[in-house]
């Protein structure tokens, strides 16, 4: 199944560069030397895209690999998920990395640090109109989060004209913002993005003076490109070639690995790095 979406970012920005290249190089290692901070996005890029958000099959290497590089980094790295934390938890375990959750609605500041909301949460009432769209077109899935709300679609391409219409008028009438996915819809509040949530976490001492590298897949990371482009940094787009901000790319979440595996395998765990600085 192909995943359409929208070719625009959630902020409605064009991604530049429209008439750019029609393919991106492989991203260079991860600096371990320097001060690379490292974002990741979740479905598409760490995990493969599953027919229903509970069916993603996580790696049994994955919550291991991910806490290891997070120490190894000293800190400087987050999952950046659409999801909520529960949810991403939920599939994950409690990995010990700092997160932002629900498009930049929650934050984790640090791997072992409380989750703050950075929206409001969204009205109950947007949950309840999708949740009436859905039961109305066949039984579509409704995804409430703490602060947003997203209505699947995949598999059901015939719909969708109809729930655009549904959700631009939501979205209107609430004041809240919309953003197209993979086979997704989802209202979130206003605000908050992957690139606000990107921002925030390089303001924060643990990340100061890193160059930050964000990898994802969907037009929802579009942001979040823009955001560590705005810092110095680089985005790698996952998965097939499109217009995007980025300025690498890896074909698959199999690739994915294999680039987090190689700069773990480089990079000198912080007692070693004192012992070679101290020589
Ligand atoms: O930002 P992400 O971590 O990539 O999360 C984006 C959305 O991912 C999930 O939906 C997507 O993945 C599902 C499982 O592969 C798939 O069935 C669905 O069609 C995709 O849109 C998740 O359910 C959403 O809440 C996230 O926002």
């Amino acid at each position: 199944m192909t995943d359409t979406h929208t070719s625009l970012g959630s902020a409605g920005r064009a991604m530049a560069p429209p008439d750019g290249p029609d393919h991106l190089p492989p991203p260079p290692p991860l600096n371990v030397r320097g001060q690379a901070a490292l974002f990741l996005d979740f479905d598409g890029t760490l995990v493969e895209i599953a027919e229903h958000p509970d069916a993603v099959v996580v790696a049994p290497h994955l919550p291991e690999l991910l806490t290891a590089l997070s120490r190894r980094l000293q800190g400087r790295m987050a999952l950046v998920t659409g999801r909520s934390i529960a949810a991403l938890e939920g599939l994950l375990g409690r990995v010990e990395v700092a997160v932002a959750g629900s498009h930049g609605g929650e934050f984790r500041p640090a791997a072992h640090a409380g989750i703050e909301a950075l929206a409001a949460p969204l009205p109950l009432d947007v949950v309840a109109a999708l949740q009436d769209f859905a039961a109305a077109h066949g039984g579509l899935l409704v995804e409430p989060k703490p602060f947003s709300a997203a209505i699947h679609y995949r598999g059901r391409p015939e719909v969708l004209e109809a729930l655009l219409t549904c959700t631009q008028g939501l979205a209107s009438a609430k004041g809240l913002g919309l953003k197209h996915g993979k086979q997704v819809i989802e209202l979130t509040m206003p605000g908050s993005d992957k690139g606000s949530a990107v921002a925030r976490f390089l303001t924060l001492p643990a990340f100061a003076g890193a160059t930050p590298v964000f990898l994802g897949d969907d037009v929802t990371d579009e942001d979040a490109f823009h955001a560590v482009r705005a810092a110095g940094g680089h985005g790698v787009l996952v998965g097939a070639m499109r217009p995007t901000a980025a300025a690498f790319r890896l074909p698959d979440v199999a690739a994915v690995h294999a680039w987090l595996e190689e700069g773990l395998g480089a990079m000198a765990a912080p007692a070693e790095t004192d012992r070679e600085n101290r020589a």
